[in-house]
């Protein structure tokens, strides 16, 4: 069985932020990941993770003005200098929490802009953004969206962000494989499981029911059978990295609704 981490971004929905980490770890799981920490202290997050014996295994580096649309400064011309304040400010948060990968969100391609200029713009940025995590041991990643949920977000296939990851030719950046968007973008999800997560190119996985992004036992996907072929990939090649569970659950913000849509879960565990 994959190792599962608990995404508190959208898990728990009913929940104050810093109460998921126990309700996640009440729940069985051992790691979490969610998308921002920086409306709290460092060493608060940290108690959290203590005091439930949990692993931080992935946040995102500042996206610019999220409130505001945006979805990341990496491919944006002009914003270089907030684009590296705001590496610098995610690697000190994984410091404290001892988290081993910040996700680069690409951005939204501004119109008027040649994809040429983005591209880049984005290699520049992440070559410089790679050679700071390597100094801390960290890994940067970079995770094709699809563009039904992120209109005009620049990095939508996982074969653009390998050859992204090629020409950047850093070790320490790496792709995040969100099988969600993979199925809208691409589908064929097994064999590009099968394809990628053997060439060492892969941090992180992610699930989620398709189209609606709520529990992997909805929709389309058929995770069992996509857990087996983790599982029969990750033993041949020595892959040992996480799958966020990375949905919304069907049952809204109601108490106890993350923890009553976990069978799928249960059902693994035996
Ligand atoms: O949306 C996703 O799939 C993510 O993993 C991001 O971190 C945030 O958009
Ligand atoms: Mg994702």
């Amino acid at each position: 069985m994959p190792r599962f981490a608990a995404n508190l971004s959208m898990l728990y929905p009913e929940l104050a932020f810093l109460d998921r980490f126990d309700a996640a770890a009440k729940d069985g799981f051992e790691g979490v990941e969610y998308l921002f920490p920086y409306d709290f202290p460092a060493a608060e997050i940290a108690a959290r993770l203590q005091a439930n014996g949990l692993q931080q295994v992935l946040f995102n580096a500042p996206p610019g003005h999220w409130e505001a649309g945006e979805r990341g400064l990496a491919c944006l011309p002009g914003r270089e200098n907030e684009f590296r304040e705001g590496i610098a400010r995610a690697l000190d948060y994984a410091a404290a929490l001892d988290c081993p990968r910040v996700h680069v969100m690409a951005g939204l391609m501004p119109s008027g802009l040649s994809r040429e200029m983005l591209e880049a713009t984005y290699i520049h940025n992440l070559r410089w953004a790679a050679g700071e995590a390597r100094k801390t041991g960290r890994d940067l990643l970079i995770e094709p969206i699809n563009t039904r949920d992120m209109p005009g977000f620049f990095l939508n296939r996982q074969d653009h962000a390998h050859a992204i990851v090629a020409a950047v030719g850093e070790p320490h950046l790496k792709v995040q494989m969100d099988l969600y968007h993979c199925q809208i973008v691409e589908g064929d999800v097994a064999m590009k499981v099968r394809e990628y997560l053997p060439t060492g190119r892969v941090g992180h996985l992610q699930i989620a029911g398709v189209p609606t992004r709520n529990e992997p036992d909805m929709g389309e996907l058929y995770h069992p059978y996509l857990f087996g072929v983790i599982d029969e990939v990750s033993a041949a090649c020595g892959w040992d990295g996480w799958v966020g569970c990375e949905y919304r659950p069907a049952r809204g913000a109601v108490v106890n609704g993350t923890t009553d849509g976990l069978g799928w879960l249960r059902a693994l565990r035996g």
